[in-house]
């Protein structure tokens, strides 16, 4: 079922990164991005998720106009209904790795769930402040607490950037099977071919559009 819809896509800095570009995401199912660096990838991701409003065109979630609603409205959907991965984690430095997963169970109501956490390989570290815990630990710390407040779709800038091959492909489990289990949707950018590969559909911004890989 298609849960997020973006027609007609346009944006430009000095000069234009896209236009016109259409996508569609469905529960249940991952989407890669792939393209050169600065390409405008992650701007992308960034309109979609509801941070940075298009020139023209629009994003539609479960058939609202996203930047037709109001800014509270905006801020519900995106603290409750979407999980957004960024490349700098803007995790809580001074908490450990277990309070910053709490905030966001808090959020959901649910408690911290221990399956992920050991998917994910964070059980030794979870006591640890996150400033003194290395970038692939705290990518995955980051996985953990956007995961844990349960979205229904998650938007990921590189997920597995700082990761070795197989623990990237372990963090791909995790986010498949979270989207399989909980019949959300997964979009993500990423530079890596074999990452692209284990989604559902992979596209390439190039030319200003998004073109089948
Ligand atoms: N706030 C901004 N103001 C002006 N230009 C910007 C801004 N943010 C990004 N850009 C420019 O827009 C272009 C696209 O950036 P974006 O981060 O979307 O690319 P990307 O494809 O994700 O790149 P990478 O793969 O290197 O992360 C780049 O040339 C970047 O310098």
């Amino acid at each position: 079922m298609q849960i997020l819809r973006a027609c007609d896509l346009s944006f430009s800095y000095d000069y234009t990164l896209f236009e016109n570009l259409n996508l569609s995401l469905n529960t249940g199912e991952s989407t890669a991005i792939l393209g050169v660096s600065g390409c405008g990838k992650s701007t992308l991701l960034h309109i979609l998720s509801t941070l940075l409003k298009p020139k023209s065109g629009e994003v539609i979630y479960n058939e609202k106009s996203l930047y037709k609603l109001s800014e509270n409205e905006l801020t519900k959907i995106r603290r409750l209904e979407f999980g957004i991965i960024f490349q700098a984690h803007y995790l809580f430095k001074g908490f450990s790795a277990f309070e910053n997963i709490e905030l966001a169970s808090i959020l959901s109501g649910l408690n911290i769930d221990e399956n992920l956490v050991k998917q994910l390989k964070i059980e030794q570290i979870l006591n640890q402040k996150v400033g003194e815990i290395s970038g692939g630990q705290q990518q995955r710390v980051s996985i953990a607490r956007v995961l844990s407040k349960k979205p229904k779709i998650i938007f990921a800038d590189e997920p597995t950037g700082n990761l070795d091959k197989q623990t990237a492909s372990e963090v791909m489990d995790v986010l498949s099977r979270y989207i399989k289990e909980n019949n959300a949707s997964l979009v993500l950018v990423t530079h890596d071919n074999d990452i692209a590969s284990r989604c559902d559909y992979a596209f390439r911004l190039e030319n200003k559009k998004l073109i089948t890989r």
